[in-house]
């Protein structure tokens, strides 16, 4: 496969956030709220994926498994389709970017950040296990996903453990971390949300 021309984004050069935190922990809750007041992108991995298992190609039919069993998709099919999903945003003149749920594993930013560019922050929800296994549950009664059943979460609670909590140290270590105490009301947490992309973006 030919490489992706990434001039435009490159050129671009909008603000990007990574947005990180365990499953169910508010990601896409405060991702909806984010753009609404600052129209950002919003980008989730998991949507990403989500659309190419829906769409029957043979690269989703592999997808699925990996995902029912809550462990990471392989980073070259994750960073393509969100490669491509970012070139579309800019065509369209975005102002800049939510990635959520990415990245998952230390090499997937390191990636990332070497081949489009830096992150300007990396927001970190923090949730006990506890409660994201109830916010999914509660989830799963409308979500329609298959993977918010309650053998499928602790595999995807093991995985954000052992994969993704290096992901939080690593962006701690360059001083690009925000962790954000995120039990609250969705309310409450998107007032500290507000305050740090204020920061950010008013050094924009
Ligand atoms: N602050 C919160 N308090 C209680 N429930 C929440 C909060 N934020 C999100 N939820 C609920 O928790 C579930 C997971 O949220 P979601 O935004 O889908 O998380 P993620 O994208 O991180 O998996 C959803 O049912 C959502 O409505
Ligand atoms: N950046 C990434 N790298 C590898 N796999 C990913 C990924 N983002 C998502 N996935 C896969 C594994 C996840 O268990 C699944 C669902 O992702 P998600 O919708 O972001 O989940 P969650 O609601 O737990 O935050 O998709
Ligand atoms: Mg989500």
């Amino acid at each position: 496969m030919a490489p992706i021309d990434l001039t435009p984004l490159k050129t671009a050069n909008v603000p990007i956030f990574f947005i990180v935190g365990g499953p169910g922990s508010g990601k896409g809750t405060q991702c909806d709220k984010i753009v609404a007041k600052y129209g950002f992108t919003h980008l989730s991995s998991g949507d990403l994926l989500r659309d190419e298992v829906a769409s029957g190609s043979a690269r989703g039919k592999e997808l699925t498994a990996i995902m029912e069993a809550g462990a990471l998709v392989p980073l070259e099919v994750v960073l393509t389709l969100v490669k491509e999903a970012m070139l579309k945003a800019v065509a369209k003149g975005s102002k800049g970017f939510l990635i959520d749920g990415y990245p998952r594993e230390v090499s997937q930013g390191v990636q990332f950040e070497n081949e489009i560019q830096p992150a300007k922050l990396v927001l970190f929800f923090d949730v006990a296990e506890d409660t994201l296994i109830k916010r999914l549950l509660h989830r799963a009664q409308t979500s329609g996903r298959a993977d918010d059943n309650i053998d499928t979460i602790k595999k995807r609670l093991h995985t954000f453990t052992t994969a993704t909590k290096p992901v939080v140290d690593h962006y701690e270590q360059q001083g690009k971390l925000v962790k954000i105490n995120a039990e609250g009301s969705v309310d409450d947490i998107f007032a500290v949300v507000t305050t740090n992309l204020d920061k950010a973006t008013s050094k924009i």
